[in-house]
């Protein structure tokens, strides 16, 4: 029997599974917690790495590993191969100027938009790491000096993982490289003049591998796969099939499809990433899903199961009480500075129950705004395979096919996004075509009826909020 390793650095925590590379079945797995904060040291990352791989009883004994991790976070290296400062994340909104200021770059407006999306399948928003190089050029000057190189988290960690020092030796997939800016998932190149464009001059990037190239090796010459963007590794993880729309329900929200056609959306909405396969992940993201449960959680003064029996003892539409989930401010739409919202308190919607119940439906009408705007750019939808820590709720389980009207299957609980990536070092191993087959537990399905006065409600109210005031 083989053994593989599949490693999730996510936002919130460290996740490691190792897998039987030929049945999939899992033998270990371990985890460790990530620094809060959207500034994190990539040594924290490592720390946690190693500590998950610990606990998952190290792998002195896999045939092959893979790492995914969170997109787009700015790694930034000196010429000597040291971290020139902390991780700008995914979920970091600072750059939103710069964003805007990139549009402008383009001809500004939906001629700019257009400009970018035509260019790299992608348009500007805060997420996206040529905004925080951007940001880090204006604002940072001396920081901005010392970059020699610019990475992600995954391909810092797979670099750090092969025991590397040397630039050249960076490598990352299409999947990751795809949420930059500055790599065409459509045409498979760097655009080094949009870098330039972006950071004032050139930088080293990696090397972007196909699905199954080596990314380096670990002591004792165990390779190590190219790794992916955590989207697409839970795309592999879940085994998503044509007409299998992917919702997790993390840090993140997202929604996404493979399909075998680039997509172009110049709104930015959709944005038109790489997945692990060779193939296009069209994806819809916000920056507020699992952590809105959180707070409401918090504020009722109870835990995640309280607040699922609460949500599930008010009626569907919580009586017209709405939550627009913006707390951390909104990249889908773009609103960086927006705050969250309640409307429709009345002395019969005063409840906690019909607040945990809003909180539930107003993180799904955001994620079910996505799964219209996946529509239009002509995705086959039939059914939502509902996967990340936000899906270990009942209440989310239930109200999710109410409001996106489709039927819904939550596999059983799991760290999909490691499993992603062990499952690519397995097909690093088999090679071939096609990822090896894993044989899956059967997911548990839940259907109701659509209910519409939930979305029109929310439609009503989602832009009815106000920004944060500045510090
Ligand atoms: N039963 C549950 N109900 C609602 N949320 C949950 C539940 N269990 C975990 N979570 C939340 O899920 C999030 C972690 O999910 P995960 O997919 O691991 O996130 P990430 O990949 O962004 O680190 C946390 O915010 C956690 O509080
Ligand atoms: O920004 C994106 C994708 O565009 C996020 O998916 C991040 O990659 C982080 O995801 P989680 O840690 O919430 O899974």
């Amino acid at each position: 029997m083989s053994l593989v390793a599949g490693i999730d650095s996510s936002t919130q925590s460290c996740k490691v599974v190792i897998r039987d590379a030929g049945t999939g079945a899992l033998i270990r797995q371990g985890r460790a917690a990530h620094p809060d904060g959207t500034e994190v040291h990539p040594d924290a990352w490592w720390a946690a790495l190693n500590q998950a791989v610990d606990q998952a009883g190290g792998l002195d004994d896999v045939a092959a590993a893979s790492v995914a991790g969170q997109q787009h976070g700015m790694v930034c290296l000196d010429a000597d191969g040291a971290v020139v400062r902390p991780a700008l994340l995914w979920n970091d909104t600072r750059s939103a100027g710069a964003a805007t200021e990139l549009i402008d770059d383009l001809g500004g407006g939906d001629r700019g938009r257009r400009a970018w999306a035509d260019a790299v399948g992608i348009v500007p928003v805060a997420s996206f790491t040529l905004t925080k190089l951007r940001w880090l050029a204006r604002h940072e000057p001396a920081e901005a000096a010392r970059v020699a190189a610019v990475c992600l988290p995954h391909d810092w960690l797979t670099w750090r993982l092969g025991g590397a020092h040397d630039l050249d030796a960076l490598r990352t997939d299409r999947s990751d490289a795809s949420g930059t800016l500055y790599w065409s998932a459509r045409t498979n190149e760097y655009r080094h003049d949009l870098l330039e464009l972006g950071f004032g001059r050139r930088l080293a990037v990696p090397r972007v591998l196909g699905p199954t190239e080596v990314a380096g090796t670990l002591p004792g010459g165990v390779p190590l796969g190219p790794g992916a963007g955590d989207n697409a590794a839970a795309a592999l993880g879940a085994g998503a099939r044509p007409g299998d729309v992917v919702v997790s329900i993390g840090t993140s929200g997202t929604v996404f499809v493979p399909t075998d056609a680039a997509p172009n959306d110049p709104t930015g909405t959709v944005a038109g990433f790489a997945d692990a396969t060779g193939r296009f992940l069209p994806i819809v993201v916000t920056l507020n899903a699992a952590r809105v449960l959180d707070a409401a959680a918090r504020l009722l003064g109870v835990d995640h199961e309280g607040l699922s029996r609460l949500a599930l003892s008010a009626p569907a539409g919580a009586d017209g009480l709405v939550l627009v989930p913006y707390l951390e401010g909104e990249r889908t739409p773009d609103r960086p500075h927006a705050t969250g919202a309640v409307h429709g308190l009345t002395l019969r919607t005063s409840t906690p129950a019909h607040l945990a119940r809003a909180a539930v439906e107003g993180m799904l009408c955001a994620l079910a705004d996505g799964l219209d705007a996946l529509v239009r750019q002509g995705a086959r939808t039939n059914r939502i395979v509902l996967v990340g820590g936000g899906a270990r709720s009942e209440a989310v389980r239930r109200i999710a096919p109410e409001v996106f009207g489709l039927p819904v299957l939550v596999p059983p609980p799991g760290e999909y996004v490691a499993d992603g990536a062990a499952r690519q070092a397995a097909w690093v191993l088999s090679g071939g075509d096609e990822p090896p087959a894993w044989s899956t537990a059967a997911p548990q399905p839940y259907e109701a009826d659509r209910v519409p006065r939930i979305r029109e409600r929310y439609a009503g109210a989602r832009d009815a909020v106000v920004d944060r005031e500045s510090r």
